[in-house]
């Protein structure tokens, strides 16, 4: 059984593959956070600006097998030219996706994409994977195609990660939780900053922005 937040279209916003069209699956539950406002500075990972809590959003549910879950997916794919992509997130999508589910969406046409927080070993076949370590947890995974460091975190700077190889490296200004898409946010402002100048003195690192929150798309 899936467990499904919500499923959307959107385009991606962060990373390398920043602007491309995706079909997001927010799977549910993190082992990082449960979720609950009155849980969050207890937190091993307390800054998250996302609800993945249950299967009520846009799209979700709970789906019986891969192929289901698959098919679901695609019907949320526009009927037109172009490279179907999904992007596995969540909450902590690696507590969810296995190697059928994997089949499942390549047979459906689909490059799989994930965002991890890079604490549980990934399976096999993943076309695109994005890791974003958390100060107060251990990645395990060794190899990625990026790695997107929220930043600042004071217990990881971006040297702690540096071991773990990677086509790119990109640092993501933190965001306030709180703060609805779109709106003024002047702490993720200050952090973009710092972020910024992180970059100019260290230039491995490349900024990337939330570009889906700037023009308000999801
Ligand atoms: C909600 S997480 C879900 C995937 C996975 N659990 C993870 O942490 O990578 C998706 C992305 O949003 C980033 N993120 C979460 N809260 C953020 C915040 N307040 N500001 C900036 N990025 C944030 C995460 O680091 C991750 O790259
Ligand atoms: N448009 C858009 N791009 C994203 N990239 C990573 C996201 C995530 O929450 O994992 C995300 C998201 O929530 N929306
Ligand atoms: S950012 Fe990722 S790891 Fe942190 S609580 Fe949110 S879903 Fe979990
Ligand atoms: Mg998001």
């Amino acid at each position: 059984m899936y467990r499904v937040k919500e499923a959307f279209y959107t385009l991606q916003g962060e990373g390398a593959q920043a602007g491309r069209a995706a079909v997001f699956c927010r799977f549910s539950k993190c082992n990082l956070w449960n979720g609950r406002e009155k849980d969050r500075a207890g937190a091993v990972c307390n800054f998250c600006d996302t609800d993945f809590v249950g299967t009520d959003g846009q799209n979700g549910g709970q789906f019986e097998t891969a192929e289901a879950l698959a098919a679901h997916i695609r019907s949320l794919w526009p009927d037109a030219p172009g490279q179907p992509y999904v992007v596995c997130t969540g909450g902590e999508p690696l507590l969810q996706l296995d190697a059928p589910l994997i089949k499942a969406f390549h047979e459906q046409g689909f490059e799989v994409g994930v965002e991890t927080n890079g604490t549980l070993p990934a399976p096999e076949g993943i076309d695109w994977l994005c890791v974003s370590p958390k100060a107060d947890a251990d990645v395990v995974i060794e190899q990625c195609s990026e790695l997107k460091l929220v930043f600042p975190q004071s217990l990881a700077p971006p040297e702690r990660f540096q071991h773990i190889r990677a086509q790119h490296y990109f640092l993501s200004p933190m965001a306030s939780p709180s703060v609805p898409e779109g709106g003024p946010d002047p702490v993720k402002q200050s952090n973009t900053r710092k972020a910024t100048d992180y970059c100019l003195a260290h230039p491995r690192w490349r900024l990337t922005l939330q570009m889906h929150k700037i023009i308000g798309i999801d």
